[in-house]
């Protein structure tokens, strides 16, 4: 059928175009003409159509409000542009570390209906508990840090800050598998047109928070994204704390300035800006301690590498490292433990040989031998240690009790390039430890540490808070041989003189259990009493025998009593070793059982695959050449 005339009697049928009808009429199908016409009267019909009309009406409105809508909202938001500056924050910076901190300081939030209140203090240690109104009830006995309230979440809140409006959203993304609570996120617009004003933000609360943390250093530990978290802060541990060898500690303090300092030294030779060191020896020795210590003193933050970490393999901690900031510690404890079955120190970790590597040997097989615990392997280990992906300007500390198990590779300079090795206490460390525990009387207490003081015009207390009088009843001073001091009478609240007999000073000391003592019950001593007091103790005390760590136990039980340590530290030392050989004895009975186990063919798992793995070669020894022949 001809299509003009289809079209024509509809047209004709709705009865809406007569031209049209006409024109079409008069054409004569299948000639130009016809389509011509055709064409008109449809144009005529669209034209002349007050639905079609009324549509377009529609569509140009429409239009014209969207246009509007559009351009509105341009100037809207030019118009934010130039009176409000946004900025984000994300939880993993440490941006949003100080702006939390800023805004749990701001009075706004106690007042306010809708807050987020939580123990936890951005960036600071621990967690805070005294509730608004509960200062009076404490009455300063224990120093409780203020509870932290902070902007709820997903609701925007308002604020001034230094005369302009803030809004405040506080937002968290929805966690997943992993990240259990999500990210979170802040955002700040404040209406101004001055831009300084962020900065001044920014600024003000980096300086609250850097001064409310300052004495302290902050502990980063990685997440489960391999990003680095802060997990906390710690109050700085003075240099002074810690007890070594002479020289040790400003030794590797130099060392680590002079590293600090020289970034363009090591970028004009082409050498990698890093620079590691490995503290090795006994347990309890004063390897953490040093290097907390050390952090303190440099101003560096400490970021912890755990090797046993759940599902870390070598990407992850290669990723780990590479995103260490510049200018930061690195630690990793216990850098052995990874390569070992579990991340026990000693009889548990077994290599694949079963044997236990020994603390002093060098000798021992290397680490590719042994079963990886985690899934970090040793080239990945090397590789994440100075690899191209490693972060210049950084400090490495790792520490060991198994120095000779490290792999070559591992300790070789310009990856380990310091080692240094931690001994149990010797007599000079012991003395030094005590005198920590007992400073005198001017050290800390308004004169200071330099200042003379003149003995025998200083009446010190004794353990029993009674004074006595240093000159007339302690004898000689400073200096003095050991066997003098030891054998000094001391004077004792009872009024008997105490005199070294069988190595203890004797003094009714044995009433004493627990120290449960206040920092204000300690006995005034002066620098020459500490002094030989410390002399007596250390002698006490079998060179290198026990370790650090066991020493401060002792002293820490009698922390307000330094005549009674010395009285107990002869039985102290008998009851240690007594103790030892117990373990050593258990030790030897659990070996001793092991190995029946064995006879019984009780084997445990590892031997069981060993014997299986050791069988069947011994098959294929026997069989093959049989089955050739
Ligand atoms: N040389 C030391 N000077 C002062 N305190 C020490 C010293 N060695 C150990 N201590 C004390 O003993 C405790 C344990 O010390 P630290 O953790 O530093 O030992 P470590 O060598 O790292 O032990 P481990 O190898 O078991 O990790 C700490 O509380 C610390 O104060």
């Amino acid at each position: 059928m001809y299509q003009g005339a289809s079209y024509s009697s509809s047209f004709k049928q709705l009865g809406l175009l007569e031209n049209a009808t006409n024109a079409s009429s008069n054409a004569v199908p299948n000639s130009p003409d016809g389509l011509v016409a055709t064409i008109e009267s449809f144009w005529t019909f669209v034209l002349y159509s007050s639905a079609i009309r009324d549509g377009a009406k529609l569509f140009i409105i429409g239009v014209a409000l969207e246009s509007g809508r559009i351009l509105l909202s341009m100037v809207w938001a030019s118009f934010i542009e130039s009176f409000f500056i946004t900025a984000e924050f994300e939880d993993k910076d440490d941006t949003f570390t100080w702006i939390m901190f800023w805004l749990s300081r701001q009075p706004k939030w106690n007042k306010s209906r809708n807050v987020r209140i939580s123990t936890f203090r951005y960036g600071q240690s621990g967690v805070s508990d005294q509730v608004p109104g509960e200062e009076e009830e404490n009455n300063n006995a224990t120093p409780l840090r203020r509870l932290a309230y902070t902007p709820t979440h997903d609701k925007t809140q308002y604020m001034w800050y230094r005369g302009s409006w803030m809004c405040v959203t506080r937002s968290r993304s929805q966690g997943d598998m992993w990240n259990r609570n999500g990210d979170e996120r802040l955002t700040i617009t404040m209406l101004t047109l001055n831009l300084s004003k962020l900065d001044a933000l920014l600024l003000e609360a980096k300086r609250v928070y850097k001064k409310d943390s300052e004495g302290r250093i902050n502990i980063y530990i990685s997440d489960a994204y391999n990003e680095w978290t802060l997990a906390g802060s710690r109050p700085k541990r003075p240099l002074s704390s810690v007890v070594l060898d002479e020289g040790v500690k400003e030794h590797i303090l130099a060392d680590t300035k002079d590293f600090m300092a020289n970034e363009k030294w090591y970028a004009d030779r082409g050498i990698p800006w890093r620079r590691g060191y490995l503290l090795h020896g006994c347990p309890g020795s004063g390897k953490t301690s040093l290097i907390h210590s050390l952090a303190g003193e440099l101003n560096l933050d400490i970021y912890i590498i755990s090797l046993s970490k759940k599902n870390l393999d070598d990407s992850s901690l290669n990723e780990m490292i590479s995103k260490l900031p510049s200018h930061s510690l690195a630690l990793i404890e216990d850098i052995d433990a990874a390569f070992f079955r579990g991340v026990t120190r000693e009889g548990d970790s077994t290599n694949m040989s079963g044997k236990i590597p020994d603390v002093a040997s060098t000798q021992e097989p290397h680490i590719q031998s042994v079963t990886p615990a985690s899934g970090v392997t040793l080239s990945g280990l090397l590789g994440a240690i100075d690899g191209v992906a490693a972060q210049e300007g950084r400090l490495l500390f790792a520490t060991t009790n198994k120095y000779g198990a490290l792999d070559p590779a591992l300790v070789r300079p310009g990856r380990l390039d310091v080692h240094i090795r931690f001994k149990n206490s010797g007599r000079v460390q012991v003395a030094e430890l005590f005198r920590n525990f007992f400073p005198p009387i001017h050290v800390g207490r308004g004169v200071t540490k330099n200042m003379e003081v003149d003995d025998s015009n200083v009446n010190i207390k004794n353990d029993f808070g009674l004074e006595v009088s240093t000159r007339s009843e302690l004898g000689s001073g400073l200096g003095d041989e050991e066997s003098t001091l030891v054998n000094s009478p001391i004077a004792t609240p009872t009024g008997f003189s105490l005199s070294e007999t069988n190595g203890n000073f004797k003094s009714p000391s044995a009433i004493y259990t627990t120290d449960r003592g206040s920092a204000s019950h300690i006995p005034k001593l002066s620098q020459r009493e500490v002094n030989r007091l410390a002399h007596a103790f250390s002698a006490r005390v079998p060179e290198g025998e026990f370790s650090m760590a066991a020493i401060q136990g002792l002293l820490m039980q009698y922390k307000t009593r330094p005549y009674s340590v010395i009285d107990e530290v002869g039985n102290w030392v008998a009851d240690e070793r007594r103790k030892r050989k117990e373990r050593e004895g258990s030790v030897k009975e659990e070996e001793n059982t092991k190995g029946s186990d064995v006879m019984n063919n009780k084997t445990p798992v590892n031997e069981t695959i060993k014997t299986e793995e050791t069988i069947q070669s011994l098959n294929l020894c026997i069989w093959w050449p049989l089955g050739m022949i």
